[in-house]
C-alpha cells in the first residue's frame, strides 16, 4: 500500500464517461485524475453541463465510468459485483442531497440511525451521541421530519450520512433548498465534521459561497479538472467562475 492511497479516501483515475453514441455522443468527463485526500473538505464547482454530477455519481459508486477507474480508499469499485457495490456504498460512503430525503415516519433520532439499523450494526453510542451534539439537534430527537424546518432537516440529513462513519461523504447541492441561513449552518456542520471529528466531505455546488466553507475548490469545465484552488474565499471563487463565463 503506498502513502498516497492512505490518506486518499476516493479518487478517480483516467475518468471517462460517455453518454450515448455516435454523433451524438457526450463526454460528460473526458480523462479526469483527481484524489480527495482524506479528513478534508473538497468542493467541486464549474459551469452547468461541466460534469460535476458525474464525477461524484462515478466516485461514489452511483454510476459506472465506460472507462478509467474508482476508487474508495483501495477498493476499485469497477472490480465489485452488484452486491459487493451495495454493501460498499452502504458501508462505506454517505450521501447527502439536495431533497433532504428523510423517512417521515420515523423520529430525527431513528433516521439518523437508520443506515445503522438497515446494516444490522449497533453503531457506536458514543459517536452518535457526538454527532447529534454536533449537528445541534439534541432537543429534536424524537420530532418527525415534518415538525422541522429544512435547515434541521438537512442536518438530520448530515448527521444520518455520517453515523455509520463513512469513508467519505458525498453532498450534492446540499444547500441548494434553503435559505442562506440554514444553508450556512448546514456548511459550517459539514466543515465541523471534517475538522473536529476527521472526516471526509466531497461537495458539489453552484455556490462560491458554499464552495468558500471547503479546504479545496476543484474546478471542472466540458468533462475535465481544470483548475484547483486551496484556502478559497467566495470572492476568490466567483472571479474564477467569471473566467469561465468570459471564455465560453
Ligand atoms: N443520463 C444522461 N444521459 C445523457 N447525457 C447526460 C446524462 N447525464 C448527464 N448528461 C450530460 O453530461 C454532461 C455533464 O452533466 P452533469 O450533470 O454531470 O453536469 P453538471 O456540471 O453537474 O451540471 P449542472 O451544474 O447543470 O447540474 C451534460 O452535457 C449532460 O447533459
Amino acid at each position: 500500500m503506498t502513502t498516497t492511497a492512505l490518506r486518499t479516501a476516493a479518487r478517480v483515475v483516467g475518468a471517462v464517461k460517455v453518454y450515448g453514441g455516435g454523433d451524438t455522443a457526450v463526454h460528460a468527463l473526458d480523462g479526469v485524475d483527481v484524489d480527495f485526500p482524506a479528513g478534508r473538505f473538497t468542493a467541486i464547482m464549474g459551469p452547468s453541463g461541466s460534469g460535476k454530477s458525474t464525477l461524484m455519481h462515478c466516485a461514489a459508486g452511483l454510476d459506472t465510468l465506460t472507462s478509467g477507474a474508482a476508487y474508495i480508499g483501495d477498493t476499485e469499485l469497477g472490480a465489485l459485483d452488484d452486491r459487493r457495490l451495495t454493501l460498499l456504498r452502504r458501508d462505506r460512503v454517505g450521501f447527502v442531497f439536495q431533497a433532504f430525503n428523510l423517512v417521515p415516519t420515523l423520529t430525527v433520532e431513528e433516521n439518523i440511525t437508520l443506515p445503522l439499523d438497515l446494516a444490522g450494526r449497533w453503531g457506536d453510542r458514543e459517536w452518535i451521541d457526538a454527532l447529534v451534539g454536533v449537528v445541534g439537534l439534541g432537543d429534536r430527537l424524537h420530532h418527525r421530519p415534518s415538525e422541522l424546518s429544512g435547515g434541521q432537516q438537512q442536518r438530520v440529513a448530515v448527521a444520518r450520512a455520517f453515523a455509520g462513519r463513512p469513508d467519505v461523504v458525498f453532498a450534492d447541492e446540499p444547500t441548494g433548498n434553503l435559505d442562506s441561513r440554514s444553508g450556512g449552518e448546514v456548511l459550517a456542520l459539514l466543515g465541523r465534521a471534517v475538522r473536529q471529528m476527521d472526516r471526509t466531505v466531497v461537495m458539489v455546488t453552484h455556490d462560491p459561497v458554499a464552495a468558500a466553507h471547503a479546504d479545496e475548490v476543484l474546478f471542472l469545465a466540458d468533462g475535465r479538472l481544470v483548475d484547483r484552488m486551496a484556502s478559497p474565499t467566495a470572492d476568490k471563487v466567483l472571479d474564477r467562475m467569471k473566467a469561465f463565463e468570459v471564455r465560453s
